[in-house]
């Protein structure tokens, strides 16, 4: 099998992208996340007061409960959820999960309860970090990728409108030029990789670096030593307690920035770097390049890089030898 699921921005800001995908007989609105390996989901085992105005899940209508099994997970950004656990059939465009391990929240940080784009997430790093607890289980990809037509899915995002996810195939009408090829270093359950040299105004910032692919993090997290290469060439930008990161004039020019990674350099255009007003009519911005002191120390490289590349997670080389493919869009 293979296919191709629509990811949609989850606000103006492309804070998220989010993706339908029908677990047992109901759509839900998912957060697919390379960063995580938790499908969980709103669900009827959520308490009323935690439901929002978010679809559920109805494990009881149409799944099987594994009895006994809990889940418990916490996000870099503190936020998180926990639960139990059915499985059932997940599909997610034309791709098919019959017996997917599917996590009914019975609580949720009050992010999600208020996020109303995102009824959950689809975890797509790897199942040694599921938290799926007596019996760790899959990711949709691991249970699907034996299926797929090629054991690889792309992120095909975009900024301010709809993308794709695509599952089991390359789609050379989605990408320029030829794909680069990174090693993956899995050992922590993330798609981790190396990115080297950067380059602002055809002026050296620095190297990278080892790094996560991460499309469920919103912004870019750097060293502090690239990050602060880069401010230095935006005017009126300062490194701010008060909003906790680098802020500057809505109206200055932002610089493109520039990565090598897997001997190709691939480029940021410099205003997808104004993540936002600091507050609704401000005319100061924050920067959606910020500091890896942010993330607990981990280079981040999410949706602010993510969108506009097709980035290929792939595992033809074998499930021991996954590697990253890049492209222009
Ligand atoms: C919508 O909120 C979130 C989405 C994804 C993650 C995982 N990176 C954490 C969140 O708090």
């Amino acid at each position: 099998q293979q296919g191709s699921v629509t990811a949609s921005p989850s606000d103006s800001m492309d804070d998220s992208y989010i993706c339908p995908v029908t677990t047992g007989s109901n759509t839900l609105h998912l957060d697919f996340d390379t960063g995580s390996s938790d499908l969980w989901v709103f669900s009827t085992d959520t308490p009323a007061s935690e439901q929002g105005s978010h679809s559920l899940y109805n494990g009881e209508a149409t799944g099987k409960l594994l009895s006994g099994y809990t889940w418990d997970i916490t996000y870099e950004d503190g936020s998180g959820s926990k639960g139990i656990v059915y499985s059932d059939k997940v599909v997610i465009g034309p791709v098919t999960a019959t017996s997917q391990a599917v996590e009914a929240a019975t609580s949720a940080s009050s992010g999600f309860v208020s996020d109303t784009s995102t009824d959950g997430l689809v975890g797509l790093a790897f199942s040694s970090i599921n938290t799926v607890e007596p019996q760790q289980q899959l990711t949709f990809f691991d249970n699907v990728k034996s299926s797929l037509a090629s054991p690889l899915f792309a992120a095909v995002l975009k900024h301010g409108k709809a993308g794709t996810y695509d599952f089991g195939y390359l789609d050379s009408s989605k990408y320029t030029g030829s794909i680069a090829y990174t090693a993956v270093d899995n050992s922590q359950g993330f798609w981790g990789f190396t990115a080297g040299a950067t380059t602002v105004g055809g002026k050296s910032t620095g190297s990278v670096g080892a790094a996560i692919m991460d499309t469920g993090t919103t912004l870019l997290y750097l060293p502090s030593k690239v990050v602060s290469a880069y401010y230095a060439q935006v005017k009126g930008s300062s490194n701010s307690n008060t909003y906790g990161g680098y802020i500057f004039p809505c109206s200055a020019t932002l610089p493109d920035w520039n990565v090598s990674i897997g001997g190709t350099t691939f480029t940021v255009t410099g205003s997808y770097f104004n993540y936002s007003p600091v507050s609704s009519g401000s005319s100061t911005c924050y920067g959606a390049m910020q500091p890896n002191s942010q993330t607990g120390g981990s280079t981040v490289f999410g949706d602010t890089f993510i969108k506009g590349h097709y980035i290929v997670f792939d595992q033809t080389q074998g499930s021991n030898s996954p590697r990253l493919g890049l492209a222009k869009q």
